[in-house]
């Protein structure tokens, strides 16, 4: 480890990859991820102008010497100066900016992001099948997220796409998604519903693990684990059928040894873990006192996935 970068736990572990929600606003209220009913109350906290994220990204590179810049939400693409933000963060020497996605209107936003420095996107999409797809989204426009997930395989930027798999909901739609990205050579990774937000407390009759993806799928073509790259969320297995797919198992198999990230949220707090129950507000702060708070983050990480209370649409999932 360099020494330069002396923010690291007793297990090796440092942030390298900085998760950036830039509003806690969706324009989707996916059933996994709002509470059913809810109106979003916006928070009485100022959320953090380009200016603000900039300064912060820059004082975070400082001090851990970010490889990557990952910028979520909410739904980021609802955050108006993405392009200036993504130009910004390219300029203080950080090059490999992704983006995470619900895709609904990316068709519009593509050829700004890419020329601004944009490298990858993530695309979730949980199902193909239109009822389905309105059923989890509450009515979002499937063909939409299609049209944006072509115009970017046209551009020709790496795209990924995520599926949370949901018991009885959609996992008939593991196969013919599966299908669909392997023809267009789109990596596909299949998730684990977390236990975050309004799911928190609750034993869900929707959770549909690892074995049970990996189960599916190989009715129909025999599968082959690959190791998880170190730091990476997903274990990928390669299929006899030449297809490659993805499982992102945060309860099945989780993969806390060796992460890298640390959150930052739109009102100015990090988070070190996902699990995390409070934020630290950094907003105003010093060099010195950012070095103890990164390292206050850095004690928040655990063994193992635990979720929290916090949605992942607030945090930046
Ligand atoms: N436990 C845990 N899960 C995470 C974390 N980051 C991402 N995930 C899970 O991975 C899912 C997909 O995240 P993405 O935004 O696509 O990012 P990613 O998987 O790191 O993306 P790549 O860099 O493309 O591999 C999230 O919805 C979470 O389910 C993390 O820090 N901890
Ligand atoms: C919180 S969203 C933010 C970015 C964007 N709105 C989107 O949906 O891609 C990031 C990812 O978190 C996933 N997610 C949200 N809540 C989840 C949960 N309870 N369990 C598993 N994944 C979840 C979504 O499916 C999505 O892939
Ligand atoms: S998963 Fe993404 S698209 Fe769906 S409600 Fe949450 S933030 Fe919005
Ligand atoms: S649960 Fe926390 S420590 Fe584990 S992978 Fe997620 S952010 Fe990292």
């Amino acid at each position: 480890m360099p020494a330069n970068y002396p923010i690291q736990d007793s297990s090796g572990r440092q942030f390298k990859t900085l998760r950036v929600s830039l509003t806690a606003v969706c324009n989707m209220a996916c059933v996994y991820c709002v509470t059913p009913g809810a109106i979003h109350t916006p928070s009485a906290e100022k959320v953090l102008t380009v200016e603000e994220y900039l300064s912060i990204i820059k004082n975070i590179h400082s001090q851990v010497g970010l490889k990557t810049i990952r910028l979520t939400g909410g739904e980021p693409l609802l955050f108006k100066e993405l392009p200036v933000l993504i130009k910004g963060i390219k300029a203080l020497g950080i090059t490999d900016i992704k983006l995470t996605t619900n895709g609904l209107k990316l068709l519009s936003v593509l050829d700004a992001l890419v020329e601004a420095g944009l490298t990858s996107i993530n695309i979730s999409l949980d199902a193909l099948d239109p009822a389905v797809f309105r059923n989890i989204t509450k009515n979002q426009d499937l063909r939409a997220v299609l049209d944006g997930i072509e115009a970017a395989r046209h551009k020709g930027i790496a795209i990924k796409i995520n599926t949370v798999v949901l018991r009885g909901v959609n996992d008939h739609q593991i196969i013919p998604l599966l299908e669909y990205a392997s023809a267009r050579n789109i990596p596909i990774r299949f998730l684990e519903l977390m236990k975050m937000g309004y799911l928190h407390y609750n034993e869900s009759d929707y959770f549909f693990g690892m074995d049970d993806i990996v189960e599916k799928i190989s009715s129909v073509t025999s599968v082959a684990k690959m190791d998880r790259a170190p730091s990476n969320t997903a274990t990928y297995w390669q299929t006899s059928k030449g297809m490659v797919f993805g499982v992102i198992a945060n309860e099945s198999e989780p993969f806390c040894s060796d992460c890298n990230r640390l959150r930052l949220d739109s009102y100015g707090k990090i988070y070190g873990c996902i699990s995390a129950s409070e934020g630290i507000q950094i907003k105003h702060q010093s060099a010195e006192q950012l070095s103890f708070s990164l390292q206050n983050a850095l004690a928040q990480k655990q063994e193992y996935f635990t979720g929290s209370e916090i949605s992942m649409k607030h945090l930046g999932g």
